[in-house]
């Protein structure tokens, strides 16, 4: 590894991405849906059925508003090719992220990925690099969604060279995404099980990060065994939003927030609290068999359901 003299925020945050596209197809949509955990519980759930199967006669399947995350995973590569970076990959975290959904997901589609450097932060013991993604329908030029994702690169801190600690932030309304959770007895209480093979199954949808499968990765970035993908756990919270509060219709996301507090191994029961402050949702996920929270963020939706 390079010596860390050799990091230079400058460099970074002037740092152009290449463009990029990226396509799926409905197999994608639904794999996805499995990964984080769609019909686990029962194969013939009438919520969820319609995100992995279409009967024969109607369209196509429905789209999950978190599989706006994944358009955004080619990027992993390219973190490791900013100039002026210096870091070890394996001890990457995936810290924050955050979701705009300006249009519902179609069940198919070729984009368009327009990447930049939103932040950069000296935390001494690490550095958080933030990146904001535009994703737009290739053929039409429409928006789709925009997602910015916070990592948690450690042991790359302690670059900045004056006594003020270095913080660059593009877009400072979204800088963190650490919320107070409310002392009140949560709106609605979701309990879902992972499944010991639930990385192995997530990473198919496309973040092959061997933290997530090989257990010596995983011993060397100081974990026990390999820990689930944070945007999964995000996946299983959102479910739980969209079955305890939506009533199933995931249209009405529209904006997507969390902060990764601790990791999940694969496997572990996820509870995920609830309150609702008007068109918001502060959730947090706890995962119940060591009593810890491991996510907090918040979801807005574009209305109530008439039945809340
Ligand atoms: C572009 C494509 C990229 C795709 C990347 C995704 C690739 C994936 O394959 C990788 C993954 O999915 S990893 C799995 C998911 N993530 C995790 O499990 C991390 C869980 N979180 C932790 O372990 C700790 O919070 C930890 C370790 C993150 C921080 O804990 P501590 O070191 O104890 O931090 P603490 O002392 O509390 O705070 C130090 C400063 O850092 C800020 N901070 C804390 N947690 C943060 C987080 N999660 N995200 C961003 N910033 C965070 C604190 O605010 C603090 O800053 P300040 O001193 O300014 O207040």
């Amino acid at each position: 590894m390079a010596a860390k003299s050799e990091f230079d925020p400058q460099l970074i945050i002037s740092h152009k991405f290449p463009e990029s596209t990226y396509s799926y197809t409905e197999r994608d949509a639904a794999l996805y849906a499995l990964g984080i955990g769609a019909c686990s519980k029962d194969a013939l759930d009438n919520k969820e059925l319609k995100y992995v199967y279409h009967p024969d006669g109607q369209q196509s399947v429905e789209v999950l508003p978190t599989f706006a995350a994944l358009f955004s995973m080619g990027l992993q590569s390219e973190i490791a090719k900013i100039p002026g970076l210096d870091f070890d990959p394996r001890l990457l975290l995936h810290g924050q992220q955050y979701i705009e959904m300006y249009k519902p997901l179609p069940s198919h589609g070729c984009l368009l990925n327009k990447a930049t450097v939103a932040g950069l932060h000296d935390k001494g013991k690490a550095a958080v690099l933030e990146i904001e993604i535009l994703s737009y329908e290739k053929e039409s030029g429409v928006l789709l969604c925009m997602n910015r994702m916070a990592v948690y690169l450690r042991g790359a801190g302690g670059f900045s060279k004056s006594s003020q600690p270095y913080s660059f932030t593009k877009y400072s309304s979204n800088q963190t995404l650490a919320y107070k959770i409310p002392r009140s007895q949560p709106f609605a209480v979701f309990e879902d099980c992972t499944q010991s093979s639930q990385a192995l199954l997530y990473r198919l949808s496309g973040d092959y990060n061997p933290l997530h499968s090989d257990p010596m990765v995983a011993e060397i970035a100081g974990f026990s065994r390999p820990i689930l993908h944070g945007l999964c756990t995000l996946g299983f919270a959102v479910r739980a939003i969209i079955k305890s509060i939506c009533r199933g219709e995931q249209k009405m996301i529209k904006n997507i927030s969390g902060r990764f507090l601790l990791h999940v191994y694969p496997g572990e029961t996820l509870i995920t609290e609830m309150w609702i402050e008007d068109l918001r949702v502060v959730y947090q996920v706890k995962v119940k068999e060591r009593n810890r929270a491991v996510l907090s963020g918040v979801v807005t939706l574009d209305r109530l359901s008439s039945s809340l």
